[in-house]
């Protein structure tokens, strides 16, 4: 893998004060926000969140994105660990696919549905990047925050110790309800 690495930069935030440092991986780049005292802790909380303009940014109610980042946010700050923030919008189909994905959702396709139509496989992400940093970081011991049991095989694989997955759960509404419905029942995430 040719990744290219930034020096560590300090990042204080609304949230909290972290550490930044950002990995280049081709055309992918990609963050680790990290607790002050992240170098101290031998367990540290882990959440590896892929992004998502829609809701991060925007604040888009038609999926969880946004409220579980600012969760984590708060959570690590206070707590001490890592987010990575993974630079694979839209389940790595990318931003104009995952807008054609709405829009085929807006004629009433679930979120899958919309992503095979489109040609793509239901999840595209693919996690070697995670690696990387981990080792980077000297990560070898974690508690991992997610509902997705894909993330949980990917962190298993890896030669690091999972010690406990935390769930990252938020407020369902009218616009995330049935994605949400979906993820659950037809993706297997623990929700
Ligand atoms: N293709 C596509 N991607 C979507 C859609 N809605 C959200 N995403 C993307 O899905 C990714 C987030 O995946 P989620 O399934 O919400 O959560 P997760 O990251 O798999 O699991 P957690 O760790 O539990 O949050 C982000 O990259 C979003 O941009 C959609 O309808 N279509
Ligand atoms: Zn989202």
């Amino acid at each position: 893998m040719n990744i290219q690495q930034s020096n560590i930069a300090n990042l204080p935030t609304k949230y909290g004060k972290f550490r930044i440092k950002a990995y280049k991986d081709n055309n992918q780049e990609h963050l680790a926000i990290m607790s002050l005292d992240f170098e101290q802790i031998e367990v540290p909380y882990v959440r590896i969140h892929s992004e998502c303009l829609t809701g991060d940014t925007l604040g888009s109610l038609k999926c969880d994105c946004q409220n579980q980042l600012e969760l984590a946010l708060k959570f690590i700050s206070k707590e001490g660990g890592l987010i990575i923030y993974h630079r694979q919008e839209g389940r790595n189909i990318g931003l104009l696919n995952k807008v054609n994905a709405y829009a085929l959702q807006d004629q009433g396709r679930n979120t899958i549905e919309a992503n095979l139509e489109l040609g793509f496989k239901e999840d595209e992400r693919d996690y070697k990047v995670i690696k990387y940093i981990f080792d980077d970081l000297k990560i070898n011991k974690l508690k991992l925050i997610t509902n997705n049991p894909k993330k949980i095989d990917y962190v298993k694989s890896l030669n690091v110790e999972l010690i406990e997955r935390i769930p990252s759960i938020t407020k369902v509404n009218k616009y995330n309800k049935y994605y949400l419905n979906t993820k659950k029942d037809k993706m297997g995430h623990l929700l």
